[in-house]
């Protein structure tokens, strides 16, 4: 059973190396990122709220992820392990999830944080920007989406090197040898 949390910026490498890590362990990668731009994609109620704070890099309300998240964990493929992208964003989805774990009986394993330096990540999401059209990665919105990421989310970084499951990953290396860091981290 593996389960486990990527931490870090925009444009680190969390998607990338969940779903590699996700088809060899074969359990699921669950995006937060994904699941929005999917529902926005099909303009359903969450999605239309969901869509404005999306293109201006800011975080979507607490109230709508918590719901959604409480549920895709709840779904039978989740039983079995999983690998959370982009998710928790803060310190109160932190204790959100920290609460519906224990609920559950359920306990992450290892917390992964890839560290990757600014003008890396910045040239990354605006190479990304040409192959994928991801509506969020221009230049002013990747700037904002940093300023979120330092405000809200590092300082989860603390939070779960406390609880002593945090591994802090060099991200700014080829994709295979991030891969193999984060496999050694996890005794893959
Ligand atoms: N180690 C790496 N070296 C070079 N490019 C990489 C590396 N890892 C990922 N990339 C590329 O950087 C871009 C961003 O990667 P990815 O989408 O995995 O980041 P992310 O952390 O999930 O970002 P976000 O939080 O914005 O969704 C992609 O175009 C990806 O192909
Ligand atoms: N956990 C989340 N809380 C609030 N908002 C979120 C969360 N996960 C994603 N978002 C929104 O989606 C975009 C893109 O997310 P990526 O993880 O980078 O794909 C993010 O800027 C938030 O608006």
């Amino acid at each position: 059973m593996t389960r486990l949390i990527f931490l870090g910026p925009p444009g680190a490498g969390k998607g990338t190396q969940a779903k590699i890590l996700a088809e060899i362990c074969q359990i699921p990668h669950i995006s937060t990122g994904d699941i929005l731009r999917n529902e926005v994609a099909k303009g359903t109620p969450l999605g239309q709220k969901a869509k404005s704070y999306q293109e201006k890099g800011e975080l979507v309300p607490d109230s709508l992820i918590l719901d959604m998240m409480r549920d895709r964990l709840s779904q039978s493929d989740a039983a079995q392990g999983w690998i959370l992208d982009g998710f928790p964003r803060n310190c109160t989805q932190a204790g959100f999830l920290e609460a519906l774990l224990l609920d559950m009986h359920q306990e992450c394993d290892r917390v992964l944080s890839l560290e990757v330096p600014d003008e890396v990540l910045i040239a990354r999401l605006l190479g990304r920007a040409k192959k994928e059209g991801r509506a969020d990665d221009t230049e002013e919105v990747i700037r904002r989406r940093l300023e979120v990421y330092r405000e809200q989310t590092e300082p989860l970084i603390d939070f779960y090197r406390q609880r002593m499951k945090l591994t802090a990953v060099n991200g700014d290396r080829s994709m295979s040898e991030v891969t193999e860091q984060l496999k050694d981290a996890i005794d893959l």
